[in-house]
């Protein structure tokens, strides 16, 4: 009788793993829908039920934002803004924001869409330390002091090698023309004009004008960001390699 109820748990072990395996099956094959529109509406249903089901089972996809750019350029101010406009947490004012060193992480949520930025030290030093991050980044986001032109050419050099490193081919870019509240910035355009970036060409990105100090165009930006992120196919592929390797 022992051995029986010994029997009877064994299988309904097995069929738990059977139905985790199906379902985790089944979530692969919908996250590969996920993103596409669709003119067909039971793939619009489909697309919809994974949503919920994710949602529901605490799936929901948190898309990991970097936050790069060399120092000074407003990384940490622009994180504690983020905070400000998009949770209840009043964000650290600037003046009690010091340069960056470790790792800065930010969580918020745009129309349940859960971000995660991590905002790295931009020091000649620390830049190093950023490639760590490319592997699991959806997207980044690269700011630039739009009033100090004497740094363009540093921003471009950092960019660049960004935009050239493996990990992060086809996340989507935000470049941010910071500072705007200074009447010395420059516009996202001549910025645009002044980098002349030769490696965007197959790239998702945009340049948009902002200030961390009174939120101009920050909006505006993460929402774009969590658009292209949403159909991006580094998604796609990130979303799958954590359904195949992650926890069984
Ligand atoms: N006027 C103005 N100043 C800004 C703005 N954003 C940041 N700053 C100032 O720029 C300086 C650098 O800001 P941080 O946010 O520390 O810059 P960071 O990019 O995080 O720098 P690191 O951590 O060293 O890489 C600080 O004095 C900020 O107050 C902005 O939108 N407008
Ligand atoms: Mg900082």
């Amino acid at each position: 009788m022992l051995r029986n109820r010994g029997t009877k748990k064994e299988l309904e072990e097995n069929r738990e793993k059977i139905s985790l395996q199906n379902y985790k099956r089944q979530l692969l094959f919908f996250t590969r829908l996920n993103g596409r529109s669709s003119q067909n509406p039971a793939i619009n249903s489909i697309k919809m039920l994974t949503h919920f089901y994710c949602q529901e089972s605490g799936l929901q996809t948190e898309f990991h934002v970097l936050i790069l750019g060399i120092d000074k350029a407003g990384k940490t101010t622009l994180l504690e803004k983020l905070k400000s406009v998009y949770s209840n947490l009043e964000g650290l004012p600037p003046d009690r924001i010091v340069p960056t060193v470790g790792l800065n992480i930010g969580r918020i949520e745009v129309s349940n869409t859960k971000l995660v930025f991590w905002d790295l030290g931009g020091q000649p030093g620390l830049r190093s330390i950023w490639e760590k991050y490319y592997e699991e980044a959806h997207a980044v986001i690269f700011v630039i002091d739009a009033a100090c032109p004497s740094r363009f050419e540093d921003s471009k050099s950092a960019l660049e090698k960004v935009l050239r490193h493996e990990d992060l081919k086809g996340a989507p870019l935000l470049i941010l023309a910071n500072k705007q509240d200074l009447s010395e910035a420059v516009s996202a355009e001549e910025l645009a004009r002044y980098l002349d970036l030769k490696k965007l060409d197959e790239r998702v990105y945009m340049f948009e004008a902002v200030s961390a100090f009174d939120g101009m165009g920050i909006k505006e930006g993460v929402e774009w960001l969590v658009e292209v992120m949403e159909r991006s196919k580094r998604t796609e592929t990130l979303r799958i390699r954590a359904g195949v390797t992650g926890p069984t």
